[in-house]
């Protein structure tokens, strides 16, 4: 999907100016509240109207001051999910998800509603009246029934605020089924970074009504870093386990990591805070943890009291966080080998 925005809008005493374009297919808008990322994403979806500029969504040109070009906000096929979703209150969830469906013309109708109902695991819920629903199961109904307007771009507005954690993640497990077997663009609204790390590839920052820089979502994870008070976490893909003992086994690129806690799925995300991971010079002798692994330092960067060391263990990329004496002691430069000693129990499970 490519996306190219040059608007100007005023409201109030706020002033909009965007100008950038952006390839790929899972964006991210991140920025202080008031930063004008709602009011970016209404441009879009054509539910408020720019005073000049154009926007382009791949081919089409949905907006253009200079050509009276204003595409009506069906016609622009970009279906939006919002933090509260107006669901029909007097339909059950089958017709909603049918709503918008049967509006579609035939010939863009290229999602099956049954995949749908599948992937979101909706179907014991299909004649229940949505009324009856828990804040995640609406949040799956309103998802499914924005993908099954087959929008060629699904814009997503803190659709996980207001959810608590275990069904926030939940949520983000069954989004992530949809986006990657349906293929569907997605711009993601969150002040979460770690929203944005499970969600999204790249990032826009939106500051002040501009935007002010677009990068990969994990150069934004790690450069957020020296800010005092933010730590930086491992985000570790991890396979579906074997049991070794009381413990699980996974694999991790070309190393085996030992974990206490279990992932059910093919492929689960654990945290693992760069403060857990102690470093040694050699090979301990023994220890209590369980993941002992030899690794290379990449990079080092130091911060007030604190030094974020980039190691290459295996083919996998882990970021350590130590302090400076520790770093003297180790002696620590880059190529230089050092073992990273993690105990199972310091992972801990996010998808
Ligand atoms: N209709 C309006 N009239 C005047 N000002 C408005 C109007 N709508 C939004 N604003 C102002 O525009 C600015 C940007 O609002 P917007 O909702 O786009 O920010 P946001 O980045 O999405 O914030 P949040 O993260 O809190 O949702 C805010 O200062 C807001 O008060």
């Amino acid at each position: 999907m490519q996306l190219a925005v040059s608007v100007h809008k005023q409201l109030g005493a706020f002033n909009l100016t965007a100008d950038f374009t952006v390839t790929g297919q899972r964006i991210g808008l991140f920025g202080p509240s008031g930063s004008g990322k709602s009011t970016l994403m209404y441009l879009l979806a054509g539910l408020l109207k720019p005073d000049r500029g154009t926007l382009r969504l791949d081919q089409t040109i949905v907006f253009d001051s200079t050509n009276r070009i204003n595409l009506a906000p069906e016609a622009r096929r970009i279906g939006v999910v919002f933090q509260h979703n107006h669901l029909f209150p007097h339909m059950s969830v089958r017709s909603n998800l049918l709503y918008g469906w049967k509006r579609t013309p035939e010939h863009e109708r290229h999602i099956d509603p049954e995949a749908i109902i599948e992937v979101l695991q909706l179907g014991k819920l299909l004649d229940r009246g949505v009324n009856l629903l828990s804040g995640g199961e609406r949040q799956r109904v309103a998802l499914a029934r924005t993908v099954l307007t087959c929008p060629r771009l699904i814009l997503m507005d803190e659709p996980l605020t207001g959810l608590d954690e275990e069904l926030k993640f939940q949520v983000i497990f069954y989004l992530n089924s949809v986006f990657s077997q349906f293929k569907m663009p997605l711009l993601f609204i969150s002040h979460s970074l770690l929203e944005m790390r499970l969600m999204t590839e790249q990032i826009l920052i939106v500051e002040q009504g501009t935007i002010k820089q677009q990068m990969a979502t994990e150069e934004l994870a790690q450069s957020i870093w020296s800010t005092p008070g933010q730590n930086y976490v491992n985000l570790l893909h991890l396979g579906r386990p074997q049991p070794l003992g009381d413990l699980w086994s996974y694999q991790w690129g070309d190393i085996r990591l030992i974990l206490t806690e279990y992932g059910p799925n093919n492929e689960n995300i654990f945290e693992l805070d760069a403060r857990e991971i102690v470093l040694f010079k050699h090979h301990p002798e023994a220890t209590s943890a369980r993941n002992v692994l030899p690794c290379r330092v990449r990079k080092l960067f130091t911060a007030g009291n604190r030094v974020r060391v980039e190691l290459q263990c295996g083919v996998n990329t882990l970021i350590v966080q130590i302090v400076p004496e520790s770093k003297r002691e180790l002696e620590l430069a880059p190529n230089k080998e050092v073992v990273a000693v993690i105990k199972a129990s310091a992972f801990k499970k996010v998808l």
